[in-house]
């Protein structure tokens, strides 16, 4: 049996993950499922599973947490410390799929086994993409992407020479607002932003599909798996999300990864791997779906993109500011505090305060300098909006 454990177990990754998982229950023993305030999910699920223990991040849920779980002899544990105790557990395949930088210590401290991470939690790469590369080959631990673009890349690169590679293209849906006109943008609301054309998602990554805020985060991700340099890696708006990515070769070859918008395909992909194993999506019925369509983005639209290329450029520390500030502006158009076009513009004062702060070796980045500049570059992004409100 392959000891498995799911971060971010309650949430739209964890519970595709736990589809997955519970089809073949002889097969996997479950170790750790953690959450966060759903405590009806994360009891329900540890106790069909048989986890060997649930943990809840707020410490203020553990009695609801032990409540729920009376009686089925599964452990409950809560908070910071605990997360990274269900870290430590020894478990064959784990899954990060916390949402925020919340999940970079967590998702660090489990490369220490030696293990698998399959690694939905793109924020903890663009935060800090050195340090857990270093972390995983140090401990001889292998990071597999899950993420639809980033899958696909690594699927389309399987027995490839890297060298060999002239581009990297990954898609975007151009999420909510895509065919909306450029000036009204600034009056795009929260109901609409939360609604993806395509994918079904956390709130936060489908308000982020709607500003590319999630593009950019791909952008950088991509930097940081994938061994091209960044003119390399190009976005193109595909507004049926089914071609995930498409990697370019020096010999004129594109190779596409297409499925449906269905994100077992690449939990599924890391799941099995360095097998194939069933998945069970949606088979694409081509001549239904008649056409493809792809078109160029536009920056104006989108300045995420255009910030993304600015933080690769600058490096350091620059990925755990950007990423920081976004959670902070994103929050802050969430509360109703800023419109959705300021979400990019508090971002990119942020990382204007704060450049001189992040240039640094790469090599010489740790935890505890990601978390200070995270901490500064939230408090920055939070002085801007109070300044903006007053
Ligand atoms: N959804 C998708 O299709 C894709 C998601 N991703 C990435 O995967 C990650 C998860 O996304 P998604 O599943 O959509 O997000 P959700 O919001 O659906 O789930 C987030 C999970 O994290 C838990 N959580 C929330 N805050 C904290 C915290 N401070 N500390 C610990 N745990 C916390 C939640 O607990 P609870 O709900 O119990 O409060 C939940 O289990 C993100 O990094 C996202 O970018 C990448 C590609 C596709
Ligand atoms: C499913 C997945 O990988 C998401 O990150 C997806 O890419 C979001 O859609 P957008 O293309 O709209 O950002
Ligand atoms: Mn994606």
């Amino acid at each position: 049996m392959r000891r498995v454990s799911i971060f971010g177990a309650t949430g739209s990754i964890g519970q595709s993950a736990i589809d997955l998982i519970a089809r073949e229950p002889d097969k996997y023993q479950v170790v750790a499922l953690t959450g966060g305030r759903n405590i009806a999910q994360l009891a329900k699920d540890a106790r069909a599973l048989r986890a060997e223990v649930a943990v809840t991040a707020f410490p203020e849920y553990l009695g609801d947490l032990q409540a729920a779980l009376a009686g089925s002899g599964i452990e409950s544990t809560a908070g910071e410390a605990a997360l990274i105790e269900a870290a430590d557990r020894p478990a064959d395949w784990i899954l990060s799929a916390i949402v925020g930088a919340a999940g970079l210590a967590p998702g660090l401290r489990a490369l220490r086994q030696g293990t698998t991470l399959a690694l939905a939690n793109k924020e903890s790469l663009v935060a800090a993409g050195p340090l857990l590369m270093a972390e995983a080959r140090k401990y001889g631990a292998t990071i597999l992407p899950v993420d639809s673009e980033h899958s696909a890349i690594f699927q389309a690169l399987v027995g490839e020479d890297i060298a060999k590679v002239e581009r990297i293209i990954i898609t975007a849906s151009g999420g909510a607002f895509r065919d909306w006109p450029l000036e009204k943008l600034a009056t795009a609301t929260l109901k609409l932003a939360q609604t993806h054309p395509n994918w079904d998602m956390g709130q936060r990554i489908t308000i982020d599909s709607a500003s590319m805020f999630n593009k950019a985060l791909e952008v950088i991700e991509t930097n940081e798996y994938f061994d091209v340099r960044p003119e390399q890696i190009e976005v193109i708006v595909h507004p049926q999300s089914m071609v995930h990515a498409l990697v370019g070769f020096v010999d004129g070859a594109l190779m596409a990864h297409v499925g449906p918008a269905d994100m077992r395909h690449a939990i599924g992909y890391a799941l099995h791997w360095p097998k194939r194993g069933h998945v069970p999506v949606e088979r694409l019925d081509l001549a239904k779906l008649g056409k493809l369509e792809f078109r160029a983005p536009d920056e104006l639209r989108w300045p995420a993109l255009r910030l993304a290329r600015e933080v690769i450029k600058a490096g350091g520390l620059t990925g755990a500011t950007f990423n920081a500030a976004k959670e902070v502006a994103l929050d802050a158009f969430i509360g109703g505090q800023i419109g959705f076009m300021h979400m990019a513009e508090v971002v990119e004062e942020v990382l204007n305060r704060t450049s001189s702060d992040n240039r640094l070796d790469n090599a010489v980045i740790t935890l505890d300098m990601v978390r200070k500049t995270d901490h500064l570059a939230r408090q920055t992004a939070k002085d801007i909006i109070r300044q903006r409100q007053a």
